[in-house]
């Protein structure tokens, strides 16, 4: 075994030995700074210290019940170790910020955790439904888990359209209660993670009925089991929904409702009311009872970052150590980390974990500000927010399924061990794609915005910044392959689309088509135009962020986190070619990348762009060496669960 062991970190070691960075200097800037990253290692340090969270044996030869009730042995410990989380001395932002890189070690147990909704949306949806007297009395019993509980708005028979939910909650201003009901099967909640037999409360959101009038979807705090016994209450039904891709511990569960009555103070009223006569006061916006989802979808590109750099830690110190074939005759086996196939695979993995990081925390900043906006009724940044979390979240979450799979398949057999984990990331990640917002339906919320700001600037008027892009109408000069260049290229691709789909739009309409079916003829364009327009956002923002956020990391680091946003640009660049070089219907241009111009309406010789997008040596060694240096996930915090996974794979 020792022989083995010397083997794997020999080759490791001579990566970690190759890199021309300083890695704490990097792990501080990714952190936020140093404070960060010591805060964060003691939390980690805390985690994996805990031997009570080591599996008796591998959870995939536990039954669906063993492995519930393991999960919730480790969630105890969790929160015993981790308390409540809160750190008084850290602003709300800079709280983010560290949950969002300290989940690289609480997201291997809690993500898998039948508490993961208490901790990620039933904390948050009291925090923004809740009035002050409501957020006083649940958040106390929330923090110091007097209470579980979950977020219930799925139903068997509507995920999206939430205005379809027919779980009902009727006032009766006789006893001041409403009556819950599940009229009909499809009304059951549906999903809820922790619904089945942890949560012993919930946000239910029901359609909502007073004096005989419909008053929207809105958010009731229910008790439905008792703490005590933990059966369910009077007039609540309660179960599993069965097994699942992934996630197969967040204990996802179904609930009915027969005539259950809660009191009027349940209701949450932050935004509504209803009043004890029963009269209705709206939001001044409906969507803000949408509030807690917009929160997640933007959690959700820091948890790709987390979820993409774990995946990618993995397959890369594998490729490091794993050697195989011989294309030069009496050499040794190379590692496979030295053919070209394989660092494209993964390199830009690691660079599209960094872009989601850094366009996660680039969010947050809109969050928070948007939220204290709405907080003294300014609504005007709403729409700009919700466009953002609606395309990114789907974007960074449909690359990073296929960057995990792509991280599996370049692992080869071992990839498609359960011991390399990287099948369960898989399950995980790809979750991500339907939860909190189905992808498509994500992209045409955005695409509503983008159609909106084309008629707009039209008509002359300004659009919100993310958009202003949409406004540029100078004629594209002749590239260089400079990042800057290849995101205006993306820009006019962006503005190409939506001036497309307005034209399509108007055919439609034109040919007698109602609104509603010229939106769903041009639906696909509009998919289209959206993720091109994620596509702008992302590269933006990783390029203008790190000339911001980098000028004072020392000249490698910088080096090696400008090669990530090169690498990511033309990666990209390489996928949409098409796009790039397509003539659009607002401007042609020509194209010259790697200093070949092509005319726009010319073939692309795609290996003079290749060659300049594949990893020079130094450049390989560079970024290899920031993963095999631990500086993705710090290597403090992998050591057994990547030992451990390559160890037990079989031996070379
Ligand atoms: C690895 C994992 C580890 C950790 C992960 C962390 C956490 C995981 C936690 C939880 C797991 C998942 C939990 C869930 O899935 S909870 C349920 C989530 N469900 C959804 O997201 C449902 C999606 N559907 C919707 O949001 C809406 O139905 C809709 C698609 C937006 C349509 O709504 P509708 O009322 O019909 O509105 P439209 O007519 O389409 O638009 C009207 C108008 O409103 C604007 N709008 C819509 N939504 C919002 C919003 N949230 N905020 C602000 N504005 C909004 C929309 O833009 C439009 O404006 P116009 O000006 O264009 O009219
Ligand atoms: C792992 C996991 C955990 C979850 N946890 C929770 C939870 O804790 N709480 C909770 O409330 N929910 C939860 N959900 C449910 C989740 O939010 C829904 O599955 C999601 O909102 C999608 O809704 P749906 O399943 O009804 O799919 P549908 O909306 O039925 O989508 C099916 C297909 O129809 C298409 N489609 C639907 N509407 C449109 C449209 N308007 N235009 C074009 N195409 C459309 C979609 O693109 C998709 O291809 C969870 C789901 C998963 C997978």
């Amino acid at each position: 075994m020792d022989a083995v062991n010397k083997v794997i970190n020999e080759d490791l070691q001579k990566e970690r030995d190759k890199c021309k960075f300083n890695v704490a200097e990097l792990t501080a800037f990714l952190d936020g700074g140093d404070k960060f990253t010591q805060k964060r290692r003691e939390k980690e340090n805390r985690v994996f210290s805990i031997q009570g969270l080591r599996d008796a044996v591998p959870d995939e030869y536990m039954s669906h019940k063993e492995r519930y009730e393991n999960a919730v042995r480790k969630a105890v410990i969790m929160h015993q170790t981790l308390g409540t989380l809160e750190d008084k001395t850290l602003t709300e932002y800079e709280t983010a910020r560290l949950a969002l890189r300290a989940t690289t070690s609480s997201a291997i147990f809690k993500e898998n955790s039948p508490l993961m909704l208490h901790y990620s949306m039933f904390a948050n949806v009291i925090e923004g439904q809740g009035d002050e007297k409501q957020r006083e009395y649940w958040l106390k019993k929330i923090n110091n888990m007097e209470i579980i509980g979950t977020y219930a708005q799925t139903e068997l028979g509507h995920g999206t359209f939430i205005r379809g939910l027919e779980t009902t909650a009727e006032y009766d201003p006789k006893t001041e209660e409403f009556v819950l009901n599940s009229p009909k099967l499809t009304a059951y909640k549906w999903w809820p993670g922790g619904l089945a037999h942890t949560a012993n409360h919930c946000v239910v959101m029901a359609h909502t009925y007073s004096q005989g009038k419909s008053c929207g979807i809105q958010p009731f705090m229910v008790q439905i089991r008792d703490l005590e016994t933990n059966m369910p209450m009077k007039g609540v039904k309660l179960g599993e929904i069965g097994a699942k891709l992934g996630f197969n511990t967040v204990n996802n569960g179904f609930l009915g409702f027969e005539n259950h009555r809660i009191p009027r103070d349940r209701m949450l009223m932050k935004n509504s009311q209803i009043l004890k006569d029963g009269t209705f006061i709206s939001s001044p916006n409906s969507k803000l009872t949408y509030g807690t989802m917009v929160y997640i979808r933007v959690s959700i590109l820091g948890t790709m970052a987390n979820t993409l750099g774990r995946a990618v830690t993995i397959a890369t110190r594998y490729a490091a150590v794993r050697r195989q074939s011989q294309p030069k005759p009496n050499e040794p086996e190379p590692q496979i980390l030295d053919y070209v196939t394989q660092q494209h695979k993964l390199f830009i993995g690691i660079a599209s974990s960094h872009a989601y990081y850094i366009s996660c925390f680039w969010l947050w900043t809109l969050y928070h500000r948007v939220t204290k906006e709405l907080a003294v009724g300014n609504m005007d940044n709403l729409a700009e927010l919700h466009a953002l979390a609606c395309c990114l979240k789907a974007t960074t979450s449909a690359d990073a399924a296929v960057l995990v799979e792509r991280c599996r398949l370049a692992c080869g057999g071992h990839g498609y061990m359960l011991s390399s984990n990287l099948p369960q990331i898989y399950a995980n990640v790809t979750a991500a794609n339907t939860y909190e917002g189905e992808n498509t339906v994500m992209l045409l919320q955005t695409a509503r915005a983008l159609v909106k700001a084309g008629m707009q600037v039209a008509q002359g008027q300004k659009v919100s910044p993310s958009m202003a892009y949409l406004a540029d109408q100078s004629k594209m000069a002749k590239w260089d392959s400079s990042v800057d260049g290849i995101v205006k290229g993306f820009q006019k691709v962006a503005a190409g689309k939506v001036a497309a789909c307005l034209a399509s739009l108007q055919r439609h309409t034109n040919n007698g088509q109602s609104a509603e079916d010229a939106w769903n003829l041009t639906s696909v364009q509009l998919v289209a135009a959206s993720e091109a327009h994620a596509r702008v956002i992302l590269l933006s923002v990783f390029k203008s962020e790190m000339d911001v956020q980098t000028l004072t990391l020392s000249g490698e680091t910088r080096t090696v986190l400008f090669q990530l946003v090169q690498l990511y640009t033309i990666y990209w660049a390489l996928e949409k070619v098409g796009d790039l070089l397509l003539p659009t219907t607002t401007t042609t241009y020509s194209v010259s990348i790697c200093d070949t111009a092509m005319r726009c309406d010319g073939w692309m010789d795609e290996t003079s762009l290749f060659e300049k997008s594949t990893i020079q040596t130094s450049a390989r060694t560079g970024i290899a060496g920031l993963v095999l240096s631990g500086l993705v996930y710090d290597s403090a915090v992998y050591p057994e669960l990547v030992h451990q996974s390559l160890t037990s794979w079989p031996l070379q």
